[in-house]
């Protein structure tokens, strides 16, 4: 697909905002459809999403709306960015909406409860004949907001998609990398989640950086692990969307997740924690849907267990630290000594 591109964004939180301020701002015409009539009409008035990213001006070719008829109309791509726990929803409400030539991307980091599914899993099975992508990366809303160069990755089997998406959405301050492992892109920036939560908690403790640059380490040898018994390429997390992402993000005040953890080890009960959160934290969710998942593939995550216990079982910290540290010699670089 060539030339100028009619868009429809799923969600307008920050992080729909700043990919559709995107592609508007590289010349392609862009639906943001959101749920909230007045926020709609005050971007539509302001060309600002005062509730979200105030003070970061949205470029002519953005316009808000409510109505997701109306969002859809003629578009020949559509990016997804709610929530995963409202994903298949609005993306059964879509299916309904486009012909089978529309691509759909995803652009949630999170897993579905039932069956453990990634997004793009549900696309494939709430839209099976439509082209389908997704874009993972280090990519703070706030930051790209900011104007700060970060880049992303676009991935799917498919090489259309790659290509569109590099076409609508790669410029100087936003760069666009390929992949075909779509599963592997999305399974990083689901993962990455869970250990920002526990860099938080790292940080409000004052763990030093030779812990914090253990804790990575290891976050991402355990996510190698789980990948492997998922079937997944584990070498997918050496680049933007596994360990750019996990460096960011666990090192981020910016992060949601990271700030969750942060007041977590300040003291606060985790649900007044989520209560007093106007954005989505996708981690606690991964967290316990991972916990799950490799108690019954039998992989060992101790990270994933000690920040399971410390938020669910009342562990103290320091405990659960000593319980990680304290076990056998593992190997360093596993997944590449292991037969993939
Ligand atoms: N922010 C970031 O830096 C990045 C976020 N992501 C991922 O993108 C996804 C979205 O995150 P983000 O934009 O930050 O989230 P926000 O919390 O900023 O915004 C969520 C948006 O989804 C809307 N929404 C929630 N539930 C529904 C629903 N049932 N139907 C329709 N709209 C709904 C919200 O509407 P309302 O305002 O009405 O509640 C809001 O517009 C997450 O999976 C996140 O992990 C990925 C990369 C970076
Ligand atoms: O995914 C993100 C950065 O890449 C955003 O992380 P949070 O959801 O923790 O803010």
């Amino acid at each position: 697909m060539t030339g100028q591109h009619t868009v429809a964004v799923l969600g307008g939180g920050s992080f729909g905002t700043v990919i559709g301020n995107i592609i508007a701002g590289n010349g392609h015409r862009v639906a943001l459809w959101l749920r909230n009539q007045q926020l709609a009409m005050r971007i539509n008035a302001t060309h600002e999403n005062g509730d979200y990213l105030p003070g970061y001006r949205l470029a002519s070719g953005l316009t808000a709306t409510s109505n997701l008829q109306e969002a859809l109309a003629g578009v020949d791509i559509v990016f997804v960015a709610v929530p995963s726990k409202s994903f298949r929803d609005v993306v059964r409400s879509v299916a309904e909406l486009v012909p089978a030539d529309t691509m759909i991307v995803s652009l949630t980091k999170g897993i579905e409860p039932s069956g453990f599914r990634l997004m793009s899993e549900i696309l494939r099975e709430e839209l099976p004949a439509n082209p389908l992508g997704v874009l993972s990366g280090p990519n703070l809303a706030r930051e790209i907001a900011e104007g700060h160069v970060s880049a992303s990755v676009a991935a799917s089997d498919n090489p259309d998609v790659t290509q569109t998406l590099h076409q609508v959405l790669h410029c100087n301050a936003f760069l666009v990398y390929a992949s075909q492992d779509m599963y592997g892109v999305e399974l990083g920036g689901a993962l990455k989640n869970i250990y920002a939560i526990l860099s938080g908690i790292g940080a409000a403790l004052a763990f030093g950086e030779n812990t914090m640059g253990m804790l990575l380490t290891r976050a991402l040898a355990e996510m190698s692990r789980f990948a492997v018994e998922k079937g997944a390429n584990p070498l997918t997390f050496l680049g933007l969307s596994g360990v750019g992402d996990l460096f960011v993000t666990c090192s981020s005040p910016l992060s949601r997740n990271y700030q969750l953890g942060m007041a977590v080890a300040r003291g606060q009960p985790i649900e007044a924690v989520l209560a007093g959160m106007d954005q989505v934290a996708e981690g606690l969710n991964t967290l316990e849907l991972v916990k799950r998942e490799a108690d019954r593939l039998h992989v060992p995550m101790p990270l994933v267990s000690g920040l399971y216990a410390i938020l669910y079982e009342q562990r103290e910290v320091v405990d659960v630290f000593d319980s990680i540290v304290h076990r056998e010699q593992a190997q360093d670089v596993e997944f590449v000594t292991r037969p993939l």
